[in-house]
């Protein structure tokens, strides 16, 4: 396991708050109490456990400092986040892939019930689990016209479960996100925009930035209590049935990821990932 570690340093000049995870920087602006949370897990952001368990940690640390509000970005040049690690899906130890479900949807209900309102600015391409990433935060602002975002799990031979997709259905309704999921498209930052799966899009990551500050900017003057409540009651249902079936989709999941079938699948996948040229593959699976 990559040796793990945080710190914790406050700027002077620029009234700062750092806090430094290996795989995750978090800057609070004192003045604003906003949390920039930037991931940095070369090559592609992939969402593996160690990943996930630092997502957890830092979002649970951001609930205890009372941040008044969290964006989320990428620092790589291109991707937001490439989704779940396919490595962890691919011949997996059935140990380690039951502790990697289970810290996936705890992460999940973290993020999907923060105390706080969360941006994502979605600075690069964004499929599967990235694009469930940005759906769990409570607005979306996608930048420039290269990147896309989208379902593809149908691509890769699997499906998205009953919680992961209630999230898309509560972002862009019923018949939008069936489509969506079954043909696996990825979607250019103006057909996301168009479909509602982004709020806004603008040219450049600082412009995003602002746009996001300028949503959180909404909050202030609204009771954190209220915010929650109301949030939690607009989420409850999908909430509520994962709570109750954590433990059955844990058992699914690992039973049916593990079939010859999916592997089969997830083998072929990664071969193409290798064989296609960079952005081919986001291209052709359009
Ligand atoms: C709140 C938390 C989230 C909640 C999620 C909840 C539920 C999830 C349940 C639903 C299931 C979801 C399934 C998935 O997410 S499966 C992952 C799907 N992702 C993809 O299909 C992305 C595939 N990747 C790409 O299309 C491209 O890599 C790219 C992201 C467009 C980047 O292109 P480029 O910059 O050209 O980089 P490369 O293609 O050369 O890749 C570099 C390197 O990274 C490896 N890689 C890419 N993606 C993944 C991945 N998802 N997992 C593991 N590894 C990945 C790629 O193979 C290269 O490796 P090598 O350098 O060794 O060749």
């Amino acid at each position: 396991m990559l040796r793990r570690y945080i710190s914790y340093t406050t700027n002077k000049f620029t009234n700062c708050r750092h806090v430094s995870q290996s795989m995750l920087q978090s800057t609070v602006d004192e003045k604003s109490g906003i949390a920039t949370v930037t991931m940095n897990k070369p090559p592609v952001n992939s969402l593996n456990l160690e990943f996930l368990e630092e997502i957890i940690t830092l979002l649970n640390k951001l609930q205890k400092d009372k941040v008044r509000g969290m964006i989320l970005t990428s620092g790589l040049q291109k991707v937001f986040c490439a989704g779940l690690d396919i490595k962890e899906l691919y011949k997996p130890n059935p140990d380690r892939l039951t502790k990697f479900w289970t810290t996936l949807q705890d992460t999940w209900l973290s993020l999907y019930t923060t105390s706080f309102p969360t941006v994502s600015v979605i600075n690069g391409h964004s499929p599967a689990g990235g694009c469930m990433l940005a759906m769990s935060c409570d607005y979306r602002v996608m930048v420039g016209q290269n990147y896309r975002i989208g379902f593809n799990e149908a691509k890769l031979g699997i499906f998205a479960p009953k919680w992961f997709q209630n999230t898309i259905i509560a972002v862009i309704g019923q018949r939008k996100a069936e489509v969506s999921l079954t043909t696996g498209k990825m979607y250019t930052t103006d057909e996301a925009l168009q479909i509602g799966l982004v709020d806004e899009t603008c040219a450049d990551a600082d412009s995003a930035l602002k746009k996001g500050t300028h949503f959180l900017n909404n909050f202030q003057n609204i009771s954190p209590w209220a915010y929650k409540m109301t949030k939690d009651i607009n989420r409850q249902s999908t909430i509520q049935w994962l709570i109750d079936n954590k433990q059955k989709d844990v058992d699914f999941t690992v039973e049916y990821m593990q079939s010859p079938g999916v592997q089969k699948n997830l083998e072929l996948y990664l071969q193409s990932l290798k064989s296609l040229p960079p952005l081919k593959l986001i291209s052709e699976i359009n």
